[in-house]
């Protein structure tokens, strides 16, 4: 776990342990994420920098110029890094910041043996949602709340696919790549 003020301070330490054990990373997860609050650099810190130093010091363990065995990454955004949220702007901002960075990181270090996948659940019935359900249920444009199942499931199709830079909506009628590497700049 990362102490709650700062995520980063605490991911070389982590990454250390798992190299001293398991001597090589294959695959990061970068899952952590909070909702909404008043303390916007808090929010930023964790939803979207963590993401980015996660992901750096994955790379460095797994590029393959510098012995690493290649590897993915996969980050966790979601449709709201996709679409206006005003119910939640600054949430929003920092899952676009997700989708962006995963898009540009994927391949700009494929040349290296590691690829950057991200995935974009809609609303998923989590803790993230904690008191919050009864209000979300109201909301016209939500046909229906997932189950967590269904995004693992879409998980598993973007981690079997693996495709480079590519990002996975996950809707309540199913999954659906928004992004497939390429794009206009
Ligand atoms: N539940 C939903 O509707 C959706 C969630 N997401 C994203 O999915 C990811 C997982 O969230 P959920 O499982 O839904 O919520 P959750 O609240 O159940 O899980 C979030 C996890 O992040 C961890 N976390 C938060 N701050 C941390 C910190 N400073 N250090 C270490 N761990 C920390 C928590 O301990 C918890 O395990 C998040 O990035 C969230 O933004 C994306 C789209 C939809
Ligand atoms: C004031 C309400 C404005 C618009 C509501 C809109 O009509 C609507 O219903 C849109 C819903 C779309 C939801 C899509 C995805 C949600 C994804 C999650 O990542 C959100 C998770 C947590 C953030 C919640 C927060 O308060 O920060």
């Amino acid at each position: 776990m990362f102490p709650s003020h700062d995520p980063t301070l605490f991911l070389s330490g982590a990454f250390q342990s798992v190299i001293k054990i398991y001597g090589h990373y294959d695959l990061l997860v970068n899952n952590a994420g909070i909702g909404s609050t008043p303390d916007y650099e808090h929010l930023l810190r964790i939803n979207l920098s963590a993401v980015i130093e996660g992901t750096l010091s994955a790379m460095s363990h797994m590029r393959k110029d510098k012995g690493g065995r290649g590897g993915l990454i996969v980050n966790i955004a979601s449709t709201t890094g996709l679409a206006p949220a005003p119910f939640a702007p600054v949430y929003a901002a920092s899952k676009h910041g997700v989708v962006g960075f995963s898009r540009s990181f994927g391949p700009a270090v494929e040349p290296l043996g590691v690829k950057v996948l991200c995935l974009c659940p809609s609303f998923a019935n989590t803790e993230i949602h904690l008191g919050r359900l009864k209000y979300v249920e109201k909301w016209e444009t939500i046909d229906r709340i997932m189950e967590v199942s269904e995004v693992a499931s879409a998980f598993a199709k973007l981690v079997d696919e693996e495709v480079n830079g590519s990002v996975l909506g996950v809707y309540h009628d199913g999954a659906e790549y928004q992004f497939r590497r390429k794009a206009r700049l």
